[in-house]
């Protein structure tokens, strides 16, 4: 029987856990902080849910335009506990699930630290175990032959790293939990911050910016780059600042924060060239490291690339055989649907299971602003640097009647397509609910359909997604030219 170690619960290590205990492994897995790791307990799931309720507050606005009266926003307010008790609860609800999930299928969880041990040089790993004080799984305690919180080895045929990432944190901006925040911290706040600095433009410092906005408060958000989301579609990324810009987002491009300082009664942040921007609070989005300094790493012989990240390849190994990694740790593309994938595709391989090399192409993602931002496949940077030939159409949703109903005047799909096959390579959707229309475009470029199969699909009437057909119709008109 393959025996398994995965250092980390987060989805790239605790998806892995299921197949492998699927395929009748016997399986540890270590977690330092909780089942769902991270992404569950600190990350993706409590940032979502805190959106959620943002979008609560975003429909008591603008209702006149559709002839409804009230009050307006007066009589509405934020109960910042309220809403951060739920984000919280729900994440360790999430958690337990998961938990539950993989004690049912017989993955033996253990509440603790791990790392790589002793390089026996053989076909057996050795793994370190520091088990948490709370620790309480019987199984492993009784293989140890330990009940209290000492470390112990156990052996291993295959381990996977799956540790995740810790938000980056400058030297001169260090979050202290009250004023200067990092994005874990922002649930403990007992009221909304009044006006909150975003000091990072990225994807996570985006989400967070709207969503704040949304919720109420002054947003100011300083964008390093001469545009937020520097790594996303440059027409989508525009068409977000521009309304963010008009609900009243002060941004402030090509801006380095070089300080943040809490003042006592609020934060002062002094950027690159001497301005300073004062705020309630100061929200760090600087980006992430990942956490691989305490794992053994180079003792054991694993290389690990520039920034910490471990090197694997399209199947998750590593440089050491035996030695898989998955997710945020290996820096690939840090999200919960790859990290999950590269853990199971790191069992497959490793227990001897057909399994295809992970493939980027077909990821999509999505940025949680409002309006939402997804995309898939080959980018507009890819087409405009030659790396990809491709036809394309960029088609506003405000000529869409679903679109007109519901009053939305942002948003866009482009489609890319190959020039000669019209096969569907690319997508971009700036939309409420993006993240649900993205899905038809990459079924097409999975499935590689060409705008023609696309263009025939008959869509609901009146519907938003009616728009993805429309553009690939253009798409079909330019090729008839
Ligand atoms: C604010 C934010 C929002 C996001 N939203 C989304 C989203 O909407 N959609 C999306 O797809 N992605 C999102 N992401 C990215 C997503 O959260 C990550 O890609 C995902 O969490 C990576 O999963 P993972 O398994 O690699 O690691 P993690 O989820 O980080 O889990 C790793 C776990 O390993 C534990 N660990 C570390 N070292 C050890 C050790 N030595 N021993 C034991 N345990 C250890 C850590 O405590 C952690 O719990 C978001 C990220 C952020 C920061
Ligand atoms: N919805 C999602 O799927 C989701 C949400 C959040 C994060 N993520 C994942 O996490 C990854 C990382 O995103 P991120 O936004 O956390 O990090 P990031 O590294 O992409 O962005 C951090 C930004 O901060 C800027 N910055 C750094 N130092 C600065 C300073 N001193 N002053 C001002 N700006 C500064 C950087 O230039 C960069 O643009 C994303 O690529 C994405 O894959 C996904």
């Amino acid at each position: 029987m393959s025996r398994i170690v995965i250092i980390g619960g987060g989805p790239g290590g605790y998806e892995a856990a299921l197949v492998a205990a699927q395929l009748d492994a016997d399986v540890t897995l270590v977690e330092a902080e909780g089942p769902g790791g991270a992404c569950v307990l600190t990350d993706c799931v409590p940032s979502k849910t805190f959106i959620a309720s943002s979008e609560v507050m975003t429909g008591y606005r603008h209702n006149e335009r559709f002839g409804i009266r009230s009050a307006g926003l007066e009589g509405v307010s934020v109960d910042a506990v309220a809403v951060n008790s739920r984000v919280k609860k729900l994440a360790l609800a999430q958690s337990a699930d998961i938990q539950a999930k993989l004690v049912k299928a017989g993955v033996d969880v253990v509440q603790g630290r791990a790392q790589l041990g002793e390089d026996t040089l053989g076909h057996t790993h050795q793994v370190l175990i520091t088990p948490d004080k709370r620790e309480t799984s019987v199984r492993s305690r009784a293989m140890a032959g330990r009940s209290d919180g000492q470390a112990y080895a156990v052996d291993a045929s295959m381990v996977l790293l799956a540790t995740g990432a810790t938000p980056r944190v400058l030297a001169s901006a260090r979050p202290d939990g009250e004023r200067v925040l990092d994005w874990r911290q922002v649930y403990d706040l007992t009221e909304l911050p009044e006006h909150l600095v975003v000091v990072g433009s990225g994807v996570t410092g985006a989400e967070f910016a709207s969503a704040y906005l949304a919720m109420g408060a002054k947003v100011t958000l300083v964008s390093s780059r001469e545009r937020v989301m520097p790594h996303e579609d440059a027409d989508a990324a525009m068409a977000i600042e521009r309304v963010f810009r008009e609900r009243g987002m002060t941004i402030l491009n090509q801006s380095r924060a070089e300080s943040v300082v809490n003042t006592g009664s609020g934060v002062l942040v002094t950027l690159a060239d001497g301005r300073t921007v004062a705020g309630s609070h100061a929200l760090m989005a600087v980006g992430a490291i990942p956490n691989t300094a305490e794992l053994g790493l180079r003792e054991y012989g694993v290389d690990v690339a520039d920034g910490g990240y471990v090197t694997v390849d399209r199947v998750s190994r590593t440089n050491v055989p035996g030695i898989y990694a998955a997710g945020d740790c290996t820096g690939v593309l840090p999200l919960a649907s790859v990290a999950a994938m590269q853990g199971r595709i790191a069992i497959w391989h490793a227990m001897g299971e057909a399994v295809a090399p992970l493939r980027l192409r077909t990821v999509s993602a999505n940025v949680f602003t409002d309006p939402e931002l997804a995309t898939v496949g080959v980018s507009q940077n890819d087409v405009d640097a030659g790396r990809v030939q491709a036809r394309q159409v960029m088609l506003p949703l405000s000529g869409n009647a679903r679109a007109k109903m519901a009053d939305l005047h942002d948003g866009f799909v482009k489609l890319f397509c190959r020039p000669a096959t019209a096969q569907i390579i690319g997508g971009v959707v700036v939309a409420p609910k993006a993240s649900e229309l993205i899905l038809p475009i990459t079924m097409a470029i999975e499935n590689n359909l060409t705008v023609d199969q696309l263009a025939h699909t008959i869509t609901i009437y009146p519907s938003l997604s009616g728009s993805i057909a429309e553009a690939a119709r253009q798409l079909m008109q330019h090729e008839l030219q």
